[in-house]
C-alpha cells in the first residue's frame, strides 16, 4: 500500500531549561512523521532524539526523511536501519496510529502514578512542597550537577519535606565517578531511596573497554549497596537492554520507549524476562508522549512503578504538553491527547 509521508521539523524551547550532569539543556529538537494512506486517513509519530545518550541525531532524521521523496510503501519505512532508532519509533508509532492498532481495549491498566521531576540544586527545596500539595508521592531529583558536598548537605533537608511514605529516586545521569557513586550509596543506604538512576555512565563514543570497565562498576556498586539502582542512559536500543537481561541485571531498567525503535519486541522481552520497568519521558511533545504512554498503560502484568512522566508543562504552548496537573496519568487522559493539534501547531 502506498503512503503518503510528510514530516516537520521542531525546534521548542522549554519553559525552564533543564539542568543535568549533562549541561544545561535549553530547547528540544526533533521531527513529527505523518502517514497519510490513500483513504485520507492519517497517522503520527514523533522522532525525539538524545544524542547525549547516544541517539541519531535531528539531521540524521531529517536526512533519511528527505531521501524519501513524497509516497513510500510499508516496506521502506520498516527498512530504515537499527542505527535510527528514534525515526524508527517515529514511523512504528505513525503506522500503528493509522492502522487504530493502538486505540482501546480494556487490557492494561486504567490508570498509573507518576513521578513528579524536581529541579537540580537547592531549587529543589522551594520546588517539592507544590508538588506534594497536588497529591504526587514519587519524586525524582537531578544530582550530580553541583558539588557533591552540597548536594549530601540538601538530601537530608529534603527527604524531611517530603510527605510521609513518600519516594524520593535520584538521577545522577551518569555524572559521578566511582568514588564519588561510593559516598552517595553509603549515605543513602539508610535512608528511603526508592533508587539510583545511572550513578555512572562511559559515553557511547568511548572505546570498548571503557564502557566494559564501566559496566563492571556498575555491576559492583549494585552489589555492594542496599539502595536499588536503575539503568537509564545504559540503555538506547534493544541491543542494550538484550546485553543487561543477559548480564542479569537485578535493577530497574529506565524505559524511554522514544528511543526503542519499534517497541513492540523489545515490550515483549522485558515482559518475558519480568524486568523491573519505568517507563519515562524524552521530554518530547504529546505526540510520542502518548504512544509511549500507551505503551505503559498495556504493560502485563503487575503495575509498573511510578511514571517518568512528571514532567509537564515542558512547553511554552500547551497544545505540546501531555496531561500534567495530577499525579496520575489515566488512559483517557492519554487518548485524548490531539496528535493533529499538535502537527498543526508546527506550521
Ligand atoms: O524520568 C523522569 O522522571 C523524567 C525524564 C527525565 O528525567 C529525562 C528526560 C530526558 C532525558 C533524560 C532524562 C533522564 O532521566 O535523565
Ligand atoms: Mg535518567
Amino acid at each position: 500500500m502506498r503512503l503518503r509521508l510528510a514530516y516537520r521539523r521542531y525546534l521548542l524551547p522549554f519553559r525552564t531549561p533543564v539542568r543535568t550532569a549533562h549541561g544545561v539543556w535549553a530547547e528540544r529538537e526533533g521531527v513529527l512523521v505523518r502517514l497519510t494512506d490513500e483513504s485520507g486517513r492519517a497517522g503520527h509519530g514523533e522522532a525525539a532524539p538524545i544524542p547525549w545518550f547516544g541517539t541519531e541525531t535531528p539531521d540524521e532524521i531529517e536526512a533519511a526523511l528527505a531521501s524519501f521523496g513524497e509516497w513510500v510503501t510499508e516496506e521502506q519505512l520498516v527498512a530504515v536501519p537499527a542505527r535510527l532508532g528514534c525515526l524508527r519509533f517515529a514511523i512504528a508509532g505513525a503506522l500503528s496510529a493509522l492502522r487504530g492498532s493502538e486505540s482501546s481495549s480494556d487490557a492494561g491498566h486504567a490508570y498509573l502514578p507518576v513521578a513528579a521531576l524536581l529541579p537540580a540544586g537547592r531549587a529543589v527545596l522551594t520546588a517539592v512542597a507544590a508538588k506534594a500539595e497536588l497529591g504526587f508521592r514519587t519524586f525524582k531529583w537531578k544530582v550530580g550537577v553541583g558539588d557533591p558536598a552540597d548536594e549530601l548537605a540538601i538530601l537530608d533537608d529534603l527527604l524531611g519535606q517530603l510527605p510521609a511514605g513518600a519516594r524520593l529516586r535520584l538521577d545522577a545521569n551518569g555524572g559521578w565517578d566511582a568514588r564519588v557513586a561510593r559516598r552517595w550509596l553509603e549515605r543513602t543506604a539508610d535512608r528511603p531511596i526508592e533508587y539510583i538512576e545511572q550513578p555512572c555512565f562511559a559515553g557511547k563514543n568511548e572505546d570498548a573497554g571503557t564502557r566494559r570497565r564501566m559496566d563492571d562498576v556498575l555491576r559492583g556498586l549494585a552489589e555492594d549497596y542496599p539502595t536499588p539502582l536503575a539503568l537509564d542512559e545504559s540503555l538506547v536500543g534493544a541491543q542494550d537492554v538484550e546485553h543487561w537481561l543477559a548480564e542479569g541485571w537485578r535493577g530497574v531498567f529506565v524505559i524511554k520507549p522514544a528511543l526503542f525503535g519499534d517497541p513492540t519486541p523489545v515490550m515483549a522481552r522485558l515482559a518475558a524476562a519480568k524486568a523491573d520497568v519505568v517507563f519515562s519521558s524524552a521530554l518530547e511533545t504529546a505526540v510520542g508522549a502518548r504512544a509511549a504512554l500507551q505503551l505503559a498503560l498495556a504493560w502485563p502484568g503487575e503495575k509498573p512503578r511510578a511514571l517518568g512522566f512528571g514532567v509537564w508543562p515542558l512547553f511554552h504552548e500547551s497544545v505540546f504538553d501531555g496531561p500534567y496537573v495530577a499525579p496520575f496519568i489515566r488512559k483517557e487522559d492519554v487518548e485524548k491527547l490531539n496528535a493533529e493539534a499538535v502537527w498543526n501547531a508546527l506550521t
